[in-house]
């Protein structure tokens, strides 16, 4: 019964997220740092500052949950409500995420979110967890992670979910997925993208021994991109957003799984009347397979905290596929192939946040 509430409290969370903030003000804009020029205002929350620049079409967004930057739910909240903001704003097109912390960039999960908590609550905040891991692996904006300080499991997966990563040189910034000390078991979906990041057998080896690689290791394993002196960390991150965003259309926002599949025919990337279709819609046309939702693979924990209860094939069925085929599911811009079930995983779980979702004209 305490479950049954504590589902239907998330629902209504998940259709007003906002309403899941204790304590904070959103929207606020005040004048950037620095003076700020056109378009240069900040707007943001009580933990994530937004620092916008429509010149470039750039926002760096600061994560400042203090002392660690855990992720807790009102963090969590805040950042997928600022990201949503920047999506719909047509500005801009690239983020980076830093931290207004010193010395870690994030510290993972808030452990004082689960521990001893009530399965309602775990349930209200795993989804809150998903939908941010979800809000930026599938982001339409270029990612870029500022990494300024330590970045242990959550804050990896964040990092994780970027499309370029900038680390700085202190051997005290450690980073990785470190959860399996702790007794945490990675969701394979979070397996996989460690997998499409620094390959199988160093996946295999870091998410067993639960590693935390310092800057030097994480850049031979290729888990970052960059590793630069601290005071050189932004700089470089807006050096490789630049680079990024250099891209034209369409390549630019067809990198990621399209990019790394066939090409398509012209008819399947233009409608009848010659307009480029989105990614999404593109991307069904050439895979049509990519709808075809392996259910039995459904990860229980991950249904669960999408559901908040053990959801049956039949309801999941009756669903999934007009939610699916109405509103394909975004492209992301991390590489997965076609038969990643990690692909499927994301449609599923994005569908069936649609299902509580009210339906965008
Ligand atoms: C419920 C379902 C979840 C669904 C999730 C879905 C998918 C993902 C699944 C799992 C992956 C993710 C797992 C995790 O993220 S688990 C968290 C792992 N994090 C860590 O291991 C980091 C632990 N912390 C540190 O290593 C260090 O604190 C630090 C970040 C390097 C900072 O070091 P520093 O010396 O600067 O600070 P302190 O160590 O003194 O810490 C200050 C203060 O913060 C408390 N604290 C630290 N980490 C956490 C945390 N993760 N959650 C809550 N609190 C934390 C620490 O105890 C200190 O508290 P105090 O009261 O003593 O001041």
């Amino acid at each position: 019964m305490a479950l049954a509430s504590g589902v239907r409290f998330a629902e209504r969370a998940l259709l007003r997220p906002w309403a899941l903030l204790r304590g904070t003000t959103l929207g606020r804009t005040e004048p950037a740092a620095g003076g700020g020029g056109d378009g240069a205002r900040r707007f943001g929350s009580q933990r994530v500052l937004v620092e916008p620049d429509a010149a470039s079409g750039v926002a760096v967004m600061k994560l400042r949950n203090p002392p660690i930057n855990a992720l807790s739910l009102e963090l969590l909240t805040e950042l997928v409500i600022s990201l949503e903001k920047l999506e719909n704003d047509k500005t801009f097109r690239g983020v980076i995420l830093t931290s207004d912390c010193p010395r870690v960039f994030c510290a993972g999960l808030d452990l004082t979110e689960i521990c001893g908590r009530n399965p309602a609550h775990c349930a209200e905040y795993w989804k809150a967890m998903q939908e941010l891991w979800l809000r930026t692996y599938l982001s339409s904006l270029v990612l870029v992670a500022a990494i300024n300080g330590a970045c242990p499991a959550g804050g990896c997966i964040i990092a994780l979910s970027c499309d370029c990563r900038v680390l700085a040189d202190n051997p005290k910034y450690r980073i990785g997925l470190n959860e399996t000390l702790l007794g945490i078991i990675a969701p394979f979906w979070l397996k996989d993208t460690y997998v499409n990041t620094i390959g199988h057998r160093a996946s295999e080896q870091a998410l067993q021994l639960g590693s935390l690689f310092p800057p030097a290791e994480a850049l031979q394993v290729g888990l970052v991109d960059q590793v630069v002196p601290e005071d050189q960390v932004q700089s470089t991150a807006l050096s490789e957003m630049a680079r990024w965003l250099a891209v034209p259309e369409p390549g630019s926002s067809q990198v990621g799984p399209i990019f790394f599949r066939s090409r398509a025919p012209a008819d399947q990337e233009h409608d009848a009347k010659g307009h480029r279709r989105p990614p999404a819609e593109a991307a069904r046309r050439r895979h049509p397979e990519l709808c075809q939702l392996r259910l039995q693979r459904l990860h229980p924990e991950v249904a669960a905290g999408v559901l908040g209860e053990a959801p049956t094939e039949e309801r999941l069925r009756a669903v999934l596929p007009a939610r699916v085929l109405a509103k394909p599911i975004l492209v992301g811009t991390v590489a997965l192939e076609d038969s990643s079930p990690v692909f499927a995983h994301l449609k599923l779980l994005r569908a069936l946040c649609f299902a509580h979702l009210p339906r965008r004209p």
